[in-house]
């Protein structure tokens, strides 16, 4: 590696550091009995293996509300028919930095599932501390404990 190389390196770090959150919409959704839906990140994806709330990457010229109506339809199969905001977390992981803009699902048509055969779970808010998250969903399971 030459002197060269790791300036450019150094810089790419930089770009990094200083480049847009990924914006990410997020969606807590609400079953029966305070139950909420998550599933397992596949292996493969950044965060792998670890449970989440499903959702993903807004995209450019989308609002968020479109960004989580189309991941969810895409992810668990169904409906989005009325979602309200709950919070948005900043969060630098290691690699890469994350805005998840969070919305609480509290109404949805069709059968719900995870379509790209991950494992999922309805589990209740209490429950939830037992499974491992991303760092940045601690926030979110806080919120869900101890509602303002
Ligand atoms: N969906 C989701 N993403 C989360 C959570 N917590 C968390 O840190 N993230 C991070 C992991 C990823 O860096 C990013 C979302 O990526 P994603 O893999 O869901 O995005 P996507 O569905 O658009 O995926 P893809 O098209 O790249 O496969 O947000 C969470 O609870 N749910
Ligand atoms: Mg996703």
């Amino acid at each position: 590696m030459n002197l060269a190389h790791v300036a450019r390196v150094k810089n790419t770090n930089i770009v990094m550091a200083n480049s847009d959150p990924l914006h990410v919409a997020v969606g807590v959704i609400e079953g029966t009995d305070g139950h909420v839906f998550i599933s397992k990140r596949h292996q493969a994806l950044h965060q792998g293996d670890k449970w989440e709330f499903p959702g993903g990457k807004v995209e450019a010229g989308e609002t968020v509300y479109d960004a989580l109506v189309r991941e969810l339809r895409e992810e668990c199969n169904i409906e989005v028919q009325s979602a309200s905001p709950l919070t948005v977390i900043h969060h630098q992981y290691q690699d890469k930095r994350v805005m998840l803009d969070v919305w609480r699902v509290t109404s949805f048509s069709g059968e719900i599932g995870q379509n790209e055969g991950q494992e999922w779970l309805w589990v209740p808010i209490y429950a939830l501390g037992a499974y491992q998250f991303p760092e940045a969903n601690q926030a979110i399971i806080d919120l869900l404990e101890n509602p303002l």
